[in-house]
């Protein structure tokens, strides 16, 4: 092993049921390091190899396909309401439309997302500010603010009573009857040359990692209670909503997303979905059954 492979990790709840479990399992992993961020600083530092593999945004995936291949069985998705990304309004949507919606500056999929479902189903054409995902903040400049993570969450326990809102993978269910993938787990193209090894056991462990958080939700629910409070019945509907499979279903919403930001010139060139082969890690051959 030559390097320190860096591993990114959602700063946020959702991925705790893959997450959680991570760090235990990787302690005797020579050369790994975890790298908690948020979605677009994550982006960011995959982008530029500061990170190697980890979670992204599935927009950041598609503006540079090129550079990362998808880790299969992973995502960040959900077939309906995905509870923790919420545009919040305080005008009537028609209005917002036409109106001022700030974006927070935390995103990559959701952004480009709520243009999708505002502008190309919804015909608007909004302007937009990007902001710390501050609430208060937002809707002092804004009709409408979108949150996404924890502190949507958050947000929506302390203010979804008195303000609006909707969430986006209802509403995109509703408008195409697909799943939507927020976020997927890439790695690297030159971290899959120059390590293949290191590579084919760090994804072994995620997926003992997320077999663990299904079989322990419990432990998953108190790591969730420790962040943000609520209750164990919260996060276990909010985890029930969520789905972290990347497959036939998935990957169709998403192609779909790709699709229809092509289509308002929110990303360019065409966009290849490479699922790396564990089987092309050559792991030793202990690991191989896992
Ligand atoms: C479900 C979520 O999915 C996410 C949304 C992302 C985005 O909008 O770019 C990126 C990663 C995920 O954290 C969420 O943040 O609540």
């Amino acid at each position: 092993m030559t390097r320190t492979l860096r591993v990114g990790d959602i700063a946020y709840t959702n991925v705790l049921p893959v997450t959680h479990f991570l760090p235990d399992i990787t302690r005797h992993l020579p050369g790994v390091e975890l790298v908690p961020q948020v979605p677009a600083q994550l982006n960011a530092a995959m982008r530029k190899g500061l990170i190697h593999v980890g979670p992204m945004s599935s927009f950041a995936y598609a503006e540079n396909a090129h550079l990362y291949a998808l880790l299969p069985g992973l995502s960040v998705s959900a077939k309906g309401p995905v509870g923790s990304i919420f545009l919040f309004h305080k005008r009537p949507l028609d209005e917002v439309k036409r109106g001022v919606v700030a974006l927070t500056n935390t995103s990559a999929t959701s952004v480009a997302l709520l243009k999708i479902l505002l502008e190309g189903y919804g015909g608007g054409a909004p302007t937009y500010l990007t902001m710390a995902p501050s609430l208060e903040d937002m809707l002092k400049r804004a009709d409408a603010a979108l949150l996404i993570g924890d502190d949507a969450i958050l947000a929506r326990r302390r203010y979804g009573r008195e303000v609006a809102h909707i969430d986006l993978g209802e509403w995109w269910h509703r408008e195409t009857g697909l799943a939507m993938t927020f976020a997927v787990w890439a790695v690297r193209r030159d971290i899959l040359d120059a390590e293949p090894e290191q590579v084919g056991l760090l994804y072994r462990a995620l997926l003992v990692s997320k077999r663990f958080g299904a079989l322990r939700r419990d432990a998953v629910i108190r790591a969730a209670q420790e962040r943000c409070g609520g209750s164990r019945d919260f996060w276990r509907a909010y985890f029930a909503g969520l789905s972290h499979d990347l497959g036939e279903t998935e990957l169709r919403g998403l192609k779909r997303y790709v699709a229809d930001a092509r289509r308002l010139g929110l990303l360019s060139g065409p966009v290849s979905f490479t699922l790396w082969d564990p089987r092309e890690a050559r792991p030793a051959e202990w690991v191989r059954g896992i």
